[in-house]
């Protein structure tokens, strides 16, 4: 039986409440903003709750806020637009409505390269699903907890209960603690189900080139990064690289964030707009004098997904707000912007790569109508691909044929319907007639509409059961493809082979609703068609349809806002050497993490000087941002202080085979207190920026591996290293490494600062204290018999330690100390919640323990 946990609830009214007092102007705005969001939060509960006793007095809430308004899940615009596009077949109506009224089954997915999966696979099968059942079974059925049988390998689970209920459910407290950390510490992402769907049918490869166009908040960038790292061994990295990329700085933030978690030297984050993302093309005269043939002379990918920004009505069952604000428009807004992303995508798609288009729209002037223009336009360059047969599980139907343009309430068949003056708003590409004189489309000519539309109800059908549909586009010659764009016909169903697109509805497998399109490339873009996609112009500028977009879509919302707060994270490369106020005031804590920077203060220094290059100066660099043509963007380095390099090198062992150059780099307004690793891939891509006048804006690249430090206590290399960066390194690593016995490398991970005479293993403490003061490696000495089969052993344990004057501190985050203290010491208990961050790094040789 389960039971609400109705003081959270009021909890939650509490907090709003309190947050009054604290703030000031515009703060004052949103907190009551926020009061009346929790209202409808609870009111929602109200209504969704499938339990009687979820029901928390509406009088409550309307107590605290009298302009409180249960949420109204009607919209008759909504309803009447898509009976008229037929989105779903007429008796299927009222199951559609009645699902998108219903709250969203919460799902998650779980990291495939993660280091503890057999132990997160084992826990979610063994303390949750077995024995969670028979608590909960009698309100959420007996799966109420299952693996998306879709999704390769297991690994995206769904639960019977939105993630409001998860969050209000007592029984469920411990699960939702558990998907919490999981997903702090990078081993669970909690994504919408549909939303995992475009990433798998890119088919990546460890060595795609891969860019993700429009990537925040960065749920498929990190599940492309987790397929380019699946079949890495120790200290290897895949050949492969995902640039993800977002227009608006404050969600490249966000992005930078959520991809952390991942610790990648195989990601660059940048910030353009991604219709005029750069190509970065190297002279031909340099690519002739260049030696290395391999090295990439112009930016093209294996791989790009296109998750373009759209209305997102398809979200509707997650964002309530949705009904209110929807209305007919919302997809036209959005039609131009999405094509010409999805053109520049094709234009930096290497020939024979895939491309997938996708939204989480509905709308067809989003979907069918974009995906149509990209055919129009790109002519015999590319091919919509069949794809039925990847995926056969995944429920889904064939894109549209037809549609419908609707502008001020008015339906449109054809562009000639369209009134004079609104004929620049509503524009041709959006209509599914078009003549084209394209061979290849011309085939599908031939497809029956009717066929195509009685298909488009019918479930997982296959390309090949349609009789004559052939798929080959080839032949058709540049100038004739040219005249692709051409919209007299009057015609109303579309020529291009739409079916092939995916349409994912809420009501087939409980869910939302997605758009999914793969497009391969054939032939190069010939000029008309690629200076077309430089040359369109939006009736709406890009700023109003950004604009528009942050109207429509929620805002980052608070967990994830919060946490960006609490840790300070700010794009790595923009603003002005400045730390946000929060991070600057944090005194030391001796924890680095891959979640934040926490280790600054004390530990390091801003008034060591420092050279950049080996002839470079602080005057050098300041005088090179003046330069760098990215306004509020600092620039991306490469780290070439021989001296501090051989000094760390020597510090540390580092083995010769691990490749320092060319590979370490900072931002030039750090300071060099940060430097960070890029895997070779990475590295080829900065040349080739650099090479082309840093045509790249970016916002983040690499992991973390050194810090400087500032620490007295008589280290001599001025850099200690950073967890996020070790599994990568100590493979490699000589020198600083320590072996504790399973009994005190438990205490140090729960006591974080342990003096070396209390350790059990008097030698340990004896090999401690005899280790000169610094950074150093404590591994987890368990049956290893030498130093290189430790190193070599995927499964080895080791953590970033600071050797003090008399104590050993652990250089570990919270959430990755709990972590490895119950995946490798099954204890459970570690609550860091009210763990004090220690003052300074010499305070600690008090101990802790
Ligand atoms: C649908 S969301 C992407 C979701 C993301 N792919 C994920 O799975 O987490 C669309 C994103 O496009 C970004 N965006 C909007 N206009 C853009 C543009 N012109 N170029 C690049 N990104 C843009 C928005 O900031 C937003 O983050």
């Amino acid at each position: 039986m389960i039971a609400l946990r109705t003081p959270v609830s009021l909890r939650h009214l509490v907090v709003a409440g309190g947050q009054r007092k604290r703030c000031i102007g515009g703060d004052r705005k949103r907190g009551r903003a926020q009061r009346r969001h929790f209202a409808g939060a609870l009111e929602s509960l109200w209504r969704h709750s499938p339990h009687p006793r979820c029901s928390p007095a509406p009088a409550a809430a309307r107590q605290s806020n009298s302009s409180w308004q249960p949420p109204v899940l009607e919209n008759t615009a909504f309803e009447e637009y898509y009976k008229e596009q037929q989105i779903v077949h007429e008796e299927e109506w009222d199951a559609f409505m009645s699902v998108l009224r219903k709250p969203l089954p919460a799902t998650f997915r779980i990291n495939a390269s993660c280091r503890f999966l057999g132990d997160i696979c084992s826990k979610l099968e063994n303390d949750f699903r077995r024995s969670l059942e028979c608590e909960v079974s009698d309100e959420y059925g007996e799966d109420f907890i299952s693996p998306l049988t879709w999704y390769p390998g297991n690994l995206a689970w769904r639960l019977n209960f939105s993630r409001k209920q998860l969050r209000k459910t007592e029984a469920l407290e411990s699960f939702h603690e558990f998907l919490k950390h999981e997903s702090e510490v990078g081993n669970i992402t909690r994504q919408e189900a549909v939303s995992m769907v475009p990433p798998l049918f890119l088919n990546v490869q460890p060595d795609h080139h891969i860019l993700d166009m429009c990537a925040a908040p960065g749920s498929k960038t990190f599940q492309l990064l987790e397929f380019i790292h699946q079949s890495k061994e120790p200290g290897l990295l895949p050949r492969a690289l995902v640039i993800a990329n977002d227009f608006k700085a404050q969600r490249c933030d966000l992005l930078i964030h959520n991809t952390k978690r991942m610790c990648t030297a195989n990601l660059i984050v940048t910030n353009h707009d991604a219709q005029n993302f750069p190509t970065c093309s190297l002279a031909k005269d340099h690519s002739e004098t260049d030696k290395d043939h391999h090295k990439p002379q112009r930016l093209e990918f294996d791989r790009v997904l296109c998750d373009v920004p759209c209305s997102g009505d398809g979200t509707i069952r997650k964002s309530h707000d949705m009904w209110r604000k929807w209305n007919s428009s919302m997809g036209n807004e959005f039609h131009l912007l999405q094509v010409n992303i999805a053109m520049r995508g094709i234009a930096l798609l290497k020939v024979g790569g895939r491309m997938v288009y996708s939204t989480c729209s509905m709308n067809p002037i989003e979907n069918e109508a974009v995906v149509a223009e990209l055919l129009r336009r790109s002519g015999n360059s590319v091919e919509l691909l069949d794809v039925s047969e990847e995926l056969p599980e995944l429920v889904r139907r064939p894109g549209l044929s037809t549609w419908k343009v609707n502008d001020r309430g008015s339906w449109c068949q054809t562009h000639e319907d369209v009134s004079h003056d609104r004929k620049n708003v509503i524009l041709p590409s959006m209509f599914p007639s078009s003549k084209s004189t394209h061979e290849g489309h011309a085939v599908y000519n031939n497809v029956d509409a009717k066929l195509e539309y009685s298909m488009s109800f019918s479930r997982n059908f296959k390309i090949e059961e349609m009789s004559n549909v052939n798929c080959d586009t080839g032949g058709v010659s540049a100038s004739i493809s040219a005249q692709n764009s051409d919209y007299t016909s009057n015609s109303v169903g579309s020529k291009s082979p739409l079916s092939r697109c995916m349409r994912i509805v809420p009501h087939d497998q409980d869910g939302g609703a997605f758009f999914i399109a793969v497009i391969h490339k054939l032939s190069p873009l010939n000029e008309s068609q690629m200076t077309k996609v430089g040359k369109t112009e939006h009736p709406l500028s890009t700023a109003r349809t950004v604009g528009l977009q942050e109207q429509y879509q929620p805002e980052i919302t608070t967990p994830a806002k919060k946490m960006m707060h609490q840790h300070g994270i700010v794009s790595e490369g923009r603003g002005d050497n400045k730390l946000p106020v929060e991070q600057e005031n944090l005194s030391v804590d001796n924890q680095t993490s891959k979640h934040s920077n926490l280790i600054e203060g004390k530990m390091e220094t801003d008034d060591v000087k420092y050279s950049q290059t080996k002839s470079g100066d602080i005057i050098h660099r300041t005088k090179l941002d003046r330069q760098y043509k990215w306004k509020g963007i600092d620039p991306v380095l490469f780290f070439e202080d021989d001296a501090v390099i051989k000094n760390i090198v020597s510090f540390f062992g580092i083995e010769e085979t691990f490749s320092l150059e060319g590979r370490l780099v900072t931002r030039s307004t750090d300071n060099a207190r940060r430097i960070y690793y890029i895997s070779k891939s990475v590295q080829e891509i900065l040349e080739v920026n650099v090479q082309v006048g840093e045509q790249i804006k970016i916002a983040s690249v690499g992991v973390k591996m050194f810090e400087r430090h500032r620490s007295k206590d008589g280290c001599s290399c001025a850099y200690r290293l950073s967890y996020e960066g070790l599994s990568l390194l100590f493979p490699y690593m000589r020198k600083r490494i320590l072996y504790a016995s399973p009994v005190d490398f438990k205490q140090l991970l729960q006591c974080r600062t342990i003096n070396f005479a209390h350790f059990t293993d008097a030698r340990f403490g004896e090999e401690a204290s005899s280790l000169m003061p610094g950074c150093c490696v404590v591994v987890l000495r368990e049956g290893h018999q030498d130093a290189d089969s430790v190193a070599m052993d995927p499964s080895t344990i080791s953590i970033v330690c600071w050797r003090g004057k008399s104590t050993m501190n652990v250089l570990v985050s919270p959430p990755d100390r709990k972590e490895l203290l119950e995946y490798r010491f099954g204890f459970k208990e570690f609550n860091f919640e009210d763990e004090k961050p220690n003052k300074d790094i010499n305070g600690l040789d008090e101990g802790n323990c």
